[in-house]
């Protein structure tokens, strides 16, 4: 499988990301199989794979929640070199490591009885010194999240009661408020609808290009991985099986492949775009392939 892998993007001087054989066994299992992967800061990695490929435990890894201090540890062993934003997260204290990296989670935890504005000011907290209280700064931090997206109306709301987008988007204003150098999205718009969809992955991607933090994104929407991540990182069976460009990864025989679904590929003035088979216009430039084609 590691020959199917294509060119990566240029390698970084300076990576925000830099693992080499990263391996990460729980329960017995290889989930994470020799992963070596170089992002450089500013850049969005757009990760894919199909359901059990290994994503989340990737994305864990980096933010170091696979260690004893991270507190989902449970006979995980992680070997390998690992460096995000130039800390191992094995070796570093937790609240240290959450200064510079945040993730927003595929299935968060949310305290009962928390309002909206509370999780949000959550992501505040490894700023706040220890035994201090928020300060203007922190509470600007918070309102600015609030607004930038849409989420004033719910301020004052019990987290535990919203719908699962606007869940979403909370959860992801917690991890907008830590004002991380690597963000790091577990399925951010699984449960958002079309328009939602375009203002988070926008609003991440203006943060990206103004403000240069790292994007580690795992994303199960193809079309959109490619079209926000100017690279991308396929996964399946534990390791990553294809790295680079969208139009690279993007090969419709191995989507059937490693997938199992018929789909097409339409390439348009630089975007790419997955679909079912039989959805695409005849006429359009586009590639075909069904389980069990070709490579
Ligand atoms: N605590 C655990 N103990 C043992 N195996 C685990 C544990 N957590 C996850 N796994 C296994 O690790 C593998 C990778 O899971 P992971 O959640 O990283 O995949 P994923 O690519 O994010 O999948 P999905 O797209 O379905 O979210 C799966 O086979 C899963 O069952």
């Amino acid at each position: 499988m590691a020959g199917d892998a294509v060119a990566g993007s240029a390698l970084p001087g300076n990576a925000a990301v830099d693992c080499a054989g990263l391996t990460v066994v729980r329960g017995g299992a290889t989930v994470v199989d020799d992963v070596t992967l170089r992002i450089g800061r500013g850049d969005w990695v757009s990760v894919v794979g199909p359901n059990g490929a290994g994503k989340t435990t990737l994305l864990h890894a980096l933010a170091g929640l696979l260690t004893p201090a991270g507190g989902t540890a449970a006979g995980a062993s992680v070997t390998g070199v690992l460096s995000v934003s130039g800390a191992d997260p094995r070796r570093t204290r937790r609240r240290e490591m959450a200064r510079k990296v945040a993730l927003m989670p595929q299935r968060p935890v949310v305290p009962e009885g928390i309002t909206v504005a509370e999780l949000v000011s959550l992501g505040r907290t490894p700023h706040v010194p220890r035994f201090g209280v928020e300060s203007a700064a922190d509470k600007e931090a918070v309102a600015r999240v609030l607004r930038r997206l849409d989420l004033e109306e719910l301020a004052s709301r019990q987290a535990a009661r919203l719908s699962g987008g606007e869940l979403q988007r909370v959860v992801l204003g917690r991890a907008l408020a830590q004002q991380p150098e690597v963000l790091l999205l577990d399925e951010p718009t699984s449960a958002l609808d079309i328009g939602h969809q375009q203002q988070v992955l926008d609003l991440v991607e203006s943060l990206r290009a103004g403000e240069g933090i790292t994007v580690v994104a795992a994303m199960h929407d193809l079309t959109l991985a490619a079209h926000y991540g100017r690279r991308m990182v396929m996964m399946a069976d534990a390791r990553v099986i294809a790295d680079g460009g969208p139009e690279d990864v993007l090969d419709p025989g191995r989507i059937g492949r490693v997938y199992g679904a018929r789909v097409e590929v339409l390439r348009r003035g630089g975007t790419v775009v997955v679909l079912p088979a039989g959805l695409a216009a005849s006429g359009s430039e586009s590639g075909t392939a069904g389980p069990g084609a070709g490579r």
